[in-house]
């Protein structure tokens, strides 16, 4: 196999193959209108045909400014919020050594990335200036509004640090932004400051941005090969093109099965994996699909697990609680390591029944006894398996994703490329804030304080 794959063989008798069979013409429609731009939210296309346009420029530019960075830091904190930061880190997680940024800076290969500006905590960036104190650290500042509270917040202060510990210059060398080509705060800043910068193109949105270089710079500053991860999208850009039947098309087969579940009351979808690093793949995933499709009073809820720590957990519920519910588990048939189970004499702990099996083996069994323990609970199942964890399978994956993501949002009848229900919040806080601009909005607000 040399491809991720989709088994849809456990789907508890809820959708048969008939039912996905019946509803191929509308995905097809539907992926199609994605290539030609003939629905909702067109403008917001670009990542589309995105893997395979990429130059040899691009990838030049991106990975020269990432050799700046790794020449001068020991640490790059990447500064952004939602689709600005959740992508690089998804893959960055999946595709390093979970323990190396405990290494001490002269056995390390790569710099310590570290993420600010998605969240307001004040411990938070108080606890990180501290740690960036008396480090030789850089910044990679992401927002394509560039206006955007969180990462404004945490680059003002991370600037301000920067500056006062190597001086004005240098700092320069070591600030990278990336924002839009015109607009926002943060070009008309970087422009006067005269930082290295990216631009994310205007027609892809935040969710859709990892293989910008909002997603491609951290992850090459990671020492990870964005091109093998273009590559792998590429392959799945290639494999659901308008040529492919529906009965190819992997993530058309996804998004039909998870609307057809949706349709028949399981509201809720659930994200599954058995390997820790692929945590914030999971968090990229409920972005793309819960900003895209939680609209007009619809929408699965995507959620998400990692077994088998929240088998401990949360598994009672899954088995045994509301039947909304269904599971979408992405499953690695080799890992990139080897760890036996040893022996032990005296056998006090009673596992000498593993001895010299695989850890991995035992992860497996694991996720086949969960599996069918939860499909007989009444738990659709949709496995999505990956030959090996690399920069190719995870490539192939974002775009596996992002494809049934706007196949899916169309299939539901929303655009699956805005998000006009996050915009409440801002403007409750910049009301509360007493924001310029927000004068009748604030009080109105502390009126019903
Ligand atoms: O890149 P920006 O403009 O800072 O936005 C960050 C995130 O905030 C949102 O706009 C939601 O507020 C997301 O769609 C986006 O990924």
């Amino acid at each position: 196999m040399d491809s991720i794959q989709i088994n849809i063989k456990n789907l508890a008798g809820i959708v048969s193959e008939e039912e996905i069979l019946r509803k191929s013409e509308l995905a097809t429609s539907a992926n199609n209108a994605l290539h030609d731009g003939t629905r909702e939210g067109s403008d917001f296309l670009g990542w589309v045909d995105l893997p395979s346009s990429i130059t040899e420029e691009e990838f030049r530019d991106i990975e020269e400014a990432a050799t700046v960075l790794r020449t001068h830091c020991d640490v790059v904190v990447v500064v952004g919020i939602g689709g600005s930061y959740l992508g690089a880190r998804a893959v960055i997680d999946a595709l390093t050594n979970s323990f190396d940024w405990l290494q001490p800076e002269k056995k390390r290969k790569n710099p310590v990335i570290l993420y600010a500006g998605n969240n307001i905590s004040e411990d938070y960036l108080s606890e990180m200036i501290d740690y960036l104190e008396n480090k030789e650290f850089g910044i990679i500042n992401i927002s394509k509004s560039g206006t955007t509270t969180e990462p404004a917040i945490a680059f003002r202060l991370l600037k301000n640090l920067l500056e006062k510990k190597v001086g004005n210059e240098e700092s320069k060398k070591r600030i990278v932004a990336i924002t839009d080509a015109t607009k926002g705060a943060l070009r008309t800043l970087a422009d006067s400051e005269g930082y290295k910068t990216f631009i994310i193109p205007d027609n892809i949105g935040g969710r859709y941005s990892v293989l910008t270089p909002v997603g491609l710079l951290p992850i090459a500053v990671a020492g990870i090969n964005i091109r093998k991860l273009v590559t792998g999208a590429a392959e799945i850009e290639k494999a659901t093109d308008k040529t492919v039947s529906f009965d190819y098309n992997l993530p058309a087969i996804y998004a039909v099965i998870r609307n057809e579940l949706y349709r028949r009351g399981k509201k809720i979808e659930i994200l599954v994996n058995y390997h820790p690093k692929l945590h914030f793949l999971a968090e990229w995933w409920k972005q793309l699909f819960g900003e895209s499709e939680g609209k007009d009073q619809m929408g699965i809820f995507p959620a998400a697990v990692d077994f088998t720590a929240d088998l401990h957990s949360m598994g009672q519920w899954i088995q045994e609680g509301e039947r909304t519910i269904f599971e979408t588990v992405i499953s690695i048939k080799e890992p990139n390591k080897k760890v036996l189970v040893p022996h032990d004499e005296v056998n006090l702990d009673g596992l000498n029944y593993l001895k010299g099996k695989r850890v991995d083996e035992v992860n497996k069994m694991a996720e086949l006894g969960t599996r069918l323990a939860h499909v007989d609970g009444g738990v659709p199942n949709i496995l999505i398996e990956i030959p090996e964890l690399n920069e190719k399978y995870i490539g192939q994956l974002i775009y596996f994703f992002e494809k049934a993501c706007g196949i899916s949002g169309y299939l539901l009848g929303v655009n699956p490329f805005n998000q006009p229900g996050v915009e409440a919040y801002k403007s409750n806080m910049f009301a509360l804030l007493e924001k310029p601009g927000y004068e009748e909005a604030t009080k109105s607000i502390k009126s019903k304080l």
